[in-house]
This record gives structure tokens, C-alpha cells and sequence, in this order.
């Protein structure tokens, strides 16, 4: 596991993947970034700030712009969460597949709507009814996170440590079976 690549996490909203990209770190002893925290920090502004002032398609812009630069600068294998959509851009998704470890961390509508209803921080979520808006995006989204995925591990009712330990076993044998 020492010599895998940089690991990066895609999925819907409360798939997961800002906690379980933490715990990988740890337990890789690497670098964790989140692309959403990385947003934020070059803006100066936190996602509700950018959706409200540029709309999504600032923060789509400032998201692609984040991708690129991160995938580019990266010598060092880290481990990369995304946010949720990073997938709706054709150039993402490129980018993305060019990428030799992307795991798609799978999330059921009702389980993300659990996982999400504990915090405010996301506005595709303020608007109308977060059960619709999460199954429409999930029905376009889906496909998506699997085009662009090397490994799918499911989360739902799984502890954050269980998920943790099944992408470590799940990323071994996508390494094995490519070696
Ligand atoms: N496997 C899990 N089991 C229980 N709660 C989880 C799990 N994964 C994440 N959470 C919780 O769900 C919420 C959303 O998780 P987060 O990591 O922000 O998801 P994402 O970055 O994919 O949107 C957080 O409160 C987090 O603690
Ligand atoms: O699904 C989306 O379009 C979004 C997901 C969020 O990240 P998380 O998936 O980490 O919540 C964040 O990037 C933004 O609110 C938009
Ligand atoms: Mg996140």
C-alpha cells in the first residue's frame, strides 16, 4: 500500500467522503486535501458564500480550476475528496479517468439524506425537497461516479473505520489484479 497512487474519493453528498478520506490519511500517514476545503481556501469564502454570490457555475468553474491544479501538482501519492458534482463536467470526468485510483464511495438516497440532514453547509440541499433534489442527482450522478471509478465499496450502515478498512482491502486487490 505504501506505493499506491493517490487516492481519490468521489460519491455523493454523505457518501462519506471528506470522513473517510480523513481516516485514510491517517492510516496511510499521508496528506489529505479536500477539494471543497481547497475551494474555499483560495476564494476565501466559504460554498454557501460562492453558490450564493456566482452561482453553481462559479463554483463549478473554481471546482475545475481546483481539480486541475491539484491533479497536476500532485508528486506525492495523497488521498483527494471531492465534492459531490465533480463528476458533472466532461473535462472532470477526463480528468478523473486519467487517474489510476478513483473509488466511487456508493451511498443509498436514504442513507444520504440521513447523513446529510445533520448540517446546512450544502445549498443544493436548501432549495425544495432534499429526498427529490438527492435521487434526481443520484440518478444522473450514478453513472457517472461509475464511469470514472476503479473501485466502487458500498457504505451504507457500515461504521466510518469499516469503510475505511474496506476501500484498504478493496484498493489492494484493484493493485493486485493491475500489477
Ligand atoms: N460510514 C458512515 N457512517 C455514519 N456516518 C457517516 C459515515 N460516513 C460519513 N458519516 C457522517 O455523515 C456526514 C457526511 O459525511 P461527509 O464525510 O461530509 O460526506 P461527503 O463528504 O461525502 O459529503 C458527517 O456527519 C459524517 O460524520
Ligand atoms: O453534490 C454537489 O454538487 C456538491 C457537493 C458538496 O460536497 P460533498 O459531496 O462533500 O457534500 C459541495 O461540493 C457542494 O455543496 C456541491
Ligand atoms: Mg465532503
Amino acid at each position: 500500500m505504501i506505493n499506491a497512487p493517490t487516492i481519490i474519493l468521489v460519491g455523493p453528498m454523505g457518501a462519506g467522503k471528506t470522513t473517510i478520506g480523513r481516516l485514510l490519511s491517517q492510516q496511510l500517514d499521508r496528506e489529505f486535501y479536500d477539494s471543497d476545503r481547497v475551494i474555499e481556501e483560495n476564494a476565501g469564502a466559504d460554498i454557501p458564500w460562492i453558490f450564493e454570490k456566482e452561482g453553481e457555475e462559479g463554483f463549478r468553474r473554481r471546482e475545475t480550476q481546483t481539480l486541475q491544479t491539484m491533479l497536476e501538482a500532485d508528486q506525492t501519492p495523497v488521498v483527494l475528496a471531492t465534492g459531490g458534482g465533480i463528476v458533472m463536467k466532461d473535462e472532470n470526468r477526463d480528468m478523473l479517468k486519467h487517474q489510476p485510483l478513483v473509488v466511487y464511495l456508493f451511498a443509498s438516497v436514504t442513507q444520504q439524506l440521513q447523513r446529510t440532514s445533520k448540517s446546512n453547509h450544502r445549498p443544493l440541499l436548501k432549495q425544495g425537497n432534499p429526498k427529490d433534489t438527492l435521487t434526481r442527482l443520484f440518478t444522473v450522478r450514478d453513472p457517472l461516479y461509475r464511469e470514472v471509478a476503479s473501485v466502487i465499496v458500498e457504505t451504507d450502515s457500515r461504521h466510518p473505520k469499516t469503510v475505511a478498512n474496506k476501500v484498504m482491502d478493496a484498493i489492494k486487490k484493484h493493485l493486485a489484479a493491475e500489477a
